[in-house]
């Protein structure tokens, strides 16, 4: 069990506001926002009529997310608000067919009544956490999935940890495989838990809504009482309990690059999800980070392969960037309003280092240890140091479960600004978390 002081310890200290910033970004795959031809079909429909929000499935491996993402498709197909996406169509890499598992996040869409939502099914597996923050960083709220028969495991608890640290606020529970279990004492015991763990991360155990059901029945279309209906149940609690995000659309345009295309007799196109702001077609941006200061126009925005004028905070977006050649740019840089946020390479952190028992080191580190930093889509060597006038900087231990103030010297400048939030990792696992508070030396 994790330490509950320690849990708090983070959560209060750096991760007590939504952040869509921390993100230890690793490649993953994104929409073919862009260089997809349109099919007719769904998603042609997209539209601005019912507000957007980003959720996903998060939980151990094999509890039932990819299950119950492909049985919310059907279930939703059937009333017109989605297109059905089966499972392979989702875990769709050879390797995810061999294993038998999820290894990338991938997005769908759907709408219920009251809302048009993008679900990102991220992997529960514990060698791919990476891609299960990255994916959970970009949710506004989360369905967690339990599977009934085993009750909460390993990552049951580390999403619920790293979902509160990337900002997510509420979530929903989902308690899978009820058609395996014939006691319902059992059922009741894994509710009872589920909501003692919420509360233990700092959420609502008392409210938050827990559904029990089989995602597998519902894809299978039998079984309606413990299928469809508690599919339904699901998306009404989703509308009703997570609540809509207050999009920084006020705030200077930033989209953080997450991938790059070359789309021929087009241009240069680069996604990612807007962060703040709106951007419209025509508007002037500048690329910045990793050296480069690259004054351009964008030309073109597209959405779910849909054209649009403009793209606002919380999109996925793709943009077409005039004058742009694929090289000068890369995942790590950001698409900004010019002038409006500056790149640097030294800056004062408040920083968390993760307890053995969150999944971080056993061990304690020293001045000018070289972790990685993700902060947004980049990833770059770091080191860190003490800051000037430190008593004994030269003896002096960072234990795992501390909260401490350093000064980080990255590798490669990127756009930062005092309140950004980034993730440290070191050989794959996540070690810490950190707090932009003041920053040193612009590039
Ligand atoms: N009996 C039963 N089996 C289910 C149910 N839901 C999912 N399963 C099975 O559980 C196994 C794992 O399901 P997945 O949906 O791949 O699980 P996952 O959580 O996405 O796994 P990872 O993405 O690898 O973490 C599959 O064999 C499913 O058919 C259910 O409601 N009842
Ligand atoms: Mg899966």
């Amino acid at each position: 069990m994790i330490p509950l002081t320690s849990c708090r310890a983070v959560s209060r200290a750096l991760f007590s506001a939504r952040s869509s910033l921390v993100s230890a970004c690793v490649r993953q795959r994104m929409p073919s926002t862009v260089n997809t031809v349109s099919k007719r079909g769904y998603a042609e429909q997209f539209s601005r009529s019912k507000p957007h929000m980003n959720i996903g499935t998060i939980g151990h491996v094999d509890h039932g997310k990819t299950t119950l993402t492909a049985a919310i498709t059907k279930v939703l197909a059937a009333q017109g608000g989605a297109k059905f996406t089966d499972y392979n169509q989702i875990d769709k890499a050879p390797e995810e067919k061999a294993r038998g598992i999820t290894i990338n996040s991938s997005h769908v869409e759907y709408e219920t009544a009251n809302r048009h939502y993008g679900h990102i099914d991220c992997p529960g597996h514990a060698d791919y956490i990476k891609n299960m923050i990255t994916g959970a960083a970009q949710m506004d709220g989360a369905i967690i999935v339990v599977s009934a028969t085993d009750g909460q495991m390993p990552q049951t608890r580390e999403h619920l940890l790293l979902a509160r640290q990337v900002g997510i606020k509420k979530l929903v529970v989902f308690i899978n495989k009820v058609d395996q279990i014939s006691d319902p004492e059992m059922l009741e015991l894994v509710d009872m838990e589920m909501r003692e763990l919420l509360t233990t991360y700092d959420f609502d155990g008392e409210n938050t809504p827990i559904i029990m059901g089989s995602a597998l029945a519902a894809l299978e279309g039998r079984d309606d009482e413990r299928g469809m209906n508690k599919i339904l149940e699901l998306t009404k609690a989703c509308d009703e309990w997570l609540d809509q995000p207050a999009r920084d659309l006020e705030k200077p345009f930033l989209m953080p690059i997450e991938d790059v295309f070359s789309i021929s007799g087009r241009g240069t196109v680069a996604t990612g999800r807007v962060e703040r702001g709106v951007a419209a077609k025509g508007s002037d941006v500048e690329i910045i980070g990793f050296g480069s200061n690259l004054k351009t126009t964008l030309t073109g925005i597209e959405m779910f392969h849909k054209e649009l004028d403009r793209a606002e905070a919380g999109d996925n977006m793709g943009a077409l960037l005039r004058g742009i050649k694929r090289e000068q740019i890369r995942r790590g840089q950001v698409l900004a309003v010019a002038g409006t946020i500056k790149a640097a390479k030294k800056f004062k952190a408040q920083l968390y280092i993760l307890t053995k028992d969150e999944g971080g080191r056993y061990t304690p580190f020293m001045a000018n240890y070289r972790p990685q930093c993700f902060i947004r889509t980049a990833d770059i060597t770091a080191s860190l140091t003490f800051p000037e006038g430190t008593p004994d900087a030269d003896e002096k231990m960072v234990m795992p479960g501390d909260n401490v103030e350093m000064v980080c010297n990255l590798v490669f400048d990127v756009a930062l600004e005092v309140g950004t939030r980034f993730t440290l990792r070191e050989a794959n696992k996540t070690i810490g978390t950190g707090l932009v508070t003041e920053i040193l030396e612009y590039a």
